[in-house]
């Protein structure tokens, strides 16, 4: 086999991993999803961002019903603008085109776009727990977050903590380490989950499927 089909297979394979997990329990935990050159290249991007000031406090809420609580949700963004990406964004959103269409073809989710930004969570940042679906525009279906903290140990804190509702009614708490290259993804409708503080600034790059084209989701 050649080492081009090597790699085609292995991604297949992430994919078939994050749609059976998906569908089976509404979330999906990836190892490796990023291999460390490209976590690597994305941090270069995100320093570049953040050097250039072009972090913004992020707020709740959609665009009529924007605030900015630090309690809330402490953390700084950077919008993608698909049309002005640095090389190792591109080849990340070339990823999640590929990943929208495999999971429209076997999930039939009716994807239809994506919005995706840079995270910085400061040391002691949090996200208390949210939905991420918001009332007035439901056309976020899926949530993916990709992690971009090298040597990241369990004391240095971060979890993302999932609320999983179980059939009887109960929840189910799983957490899960900001670790390089790991991507976690969940519906964006059904769990609630929160961001715990860290010991160290937390990398990411956090976004969402959509069932809209994104510049119509204002309607
Ligand atoms: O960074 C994470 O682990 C989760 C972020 C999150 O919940 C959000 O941005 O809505
Ligand atoms: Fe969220």
């Amino acid at each position: 086999m050649t080492i081009h089909k090597q790699e085609e297979e292995k991604l297949l394979e992430k994919f078939e991993h994050i749609a059976d997990q998906l569908s089976d329990n509404g979330y999906a935990i990836v190892d490796n999803f990023l291999d460390p050159n490209e976590v690597h290249s994305l941090l270069g991007v995100l320093t570049h961002h953040k050097e250039l000031g072009t972090f913004k406090k992020a707020g709740i809420g959609t665009s009529n019903q924007f605030t900015v609580d630090k309690q809330v949700r402490g953390d700084y963004i950077r919008w993608i603008e698909p049309t002005e990406t640095l090389p190792p964004t591109q080849a990340f959103l070339d990823h999640m085109d590929e990943i929208m269409l495999y999971l429209n073809r076997t999930c039939f989710l009716g994807l239809k776009d994506y919005e995706f930004h840079f995270t910085l969570y400061p040391p002691g940042t949090v996200y208390q727990r949210h939905v991420d679906q918001f009332k007035e525009n439901d056309h976020r279906r899926l949530s993916f977050i990709c992690y971009l903290n090298e040597n990241w140990l369990p004391a240095h804190g971060g979890e993302l903590r999932l609320y999983l509702p179980q059939p009887d009614g109960s929840e189910k708490q799983v957490d899960i380490l900001p670790i390089a290259g790991r991507l976690a993804c969940f519906r964006a409708d059904l769990i609630p989950h929160e961001v715990l503080a860290a010991t160290r600034p937390r990398y990411s790059l956090t976004g969402w499927m959509l069932d809209q084209l994104n510049d119509l989701t204002f309607l």
